[in-house]
């Protein structure tokens, strides 16, 4: 039976093909080359000294279900920005995440800071797109690419002037992502085939990544301590949604993951 990870994909897949049939890949890739290299580096964001905050706009995801009922994805964009987030993830998978490109453009022309597509990127196709709606880098999981896609891929996104986070979550996936010349590396505490989170997988696999590209910790940040444990990892970003998304005051609950209770 397939899991979630390989169902998601299939879907993409099917639903990239209708895109295609909508607007062809030779549409697409004549808009996305006509744009200009964009003003927001996302490794830039990533690579100041102290640790980087990527703040995530979902609505819903596989493993919680519907996060927030009400979704103003401009204003939690807007608000995450004056929170100081060095960066935004923005979920385009429509169907588990409730996602939209739109939503991509919409924020991506808003902020000043740069934007991920995050989204299960299957095909060259979604990196076009990616640029098209005004994204600054894109997401890569090992998990469901070969490593010549991975390769290709990012080969593309840094054409367009587009950066790309390569995700892995175990010792293997990292091997591959070194392999292809990743510069941004995520590893996923949350495991994508059965939603178990370990909050000690980014710490586990943080020295095998190494020092030469950026480290990523994604999925399950909860609080101050968890912050100090990546920082004292000498983590360079770390990406969090549903504790923002659930959060009412994007600034109190960004200053608390910083810097403990006041
Ligand atoms: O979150 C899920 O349920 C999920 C299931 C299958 C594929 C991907 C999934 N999530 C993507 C992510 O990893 C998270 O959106 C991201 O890292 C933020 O995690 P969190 O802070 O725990 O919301």
């Amino acid at each position: 039976m397939p899991d979630i990870l390989e169902t998601i994909a299939a879907a993409t897949r099917k639903r990239v093909e209708k895109e295609k049939a909508e607007v062809s890949l030779d549409q697409v890739k004549a808009q996305a080359e006509a744009m200009p290299m964009g003003n927001h580096s996302f490794y830039q964001a990533l690579a100041k000294p102290d640790i980087s905050f990527i703040c995530e706009c979902k609505q819903a995801s596989p493993s919680k279900g519907q996060i927030v009922d009400v979704f103003p994805y401009v204003d939690i964009a807007k608000d995450y920005e004056q929170a100081g987030a060095d960066a935004i993830s923005v979920l385009t998978e429509p169907q588990w995440f409730k996602g939209k490109l739109d939503y991509l453009q919409e924020i991506s022309s808003t902020v000043s800071i740069p934007c991920l597509r995050k989204d299960f990127t299957i095909d060259p196709y979604m990196i076009y797109q990616a640029k098209m709606y005004g994204a600054s880098a894109v997401l890569l999981i090992v998990s469901i690419l070969d490593p010549d896609e991975i390769k290709a891929y990012f080969e593309l996104a840094e054409s367009l002037g587009m950066d790309a986070l390569v995700e892995c979550h175990d010792e293997k996936e990292v091997e591959i992502a070194k392999a292809v010349g990743a510069k941004i590396i995520g590893v996923n505490n949350r495991n994508l085939r059965n939603f178990s989170v370990d909050s000690t997988n980014c710490l586990r696999l943080r020295q095998q990544v190494g020092t030469d590209c950026l480290f990523v910790a994604e999925s399950g940040v909860k609080n101050h301590v968890d912050i100090q444990k990546l920082e004292d990892a000498q983590v360079n970003a770390v990406l969090i949604g549903e504790t923002m998304m659930k959060a009412p005051d994007k600034k109190a609950m960004l200053e608390r993951l910083k810097y403990g209770q006041d």
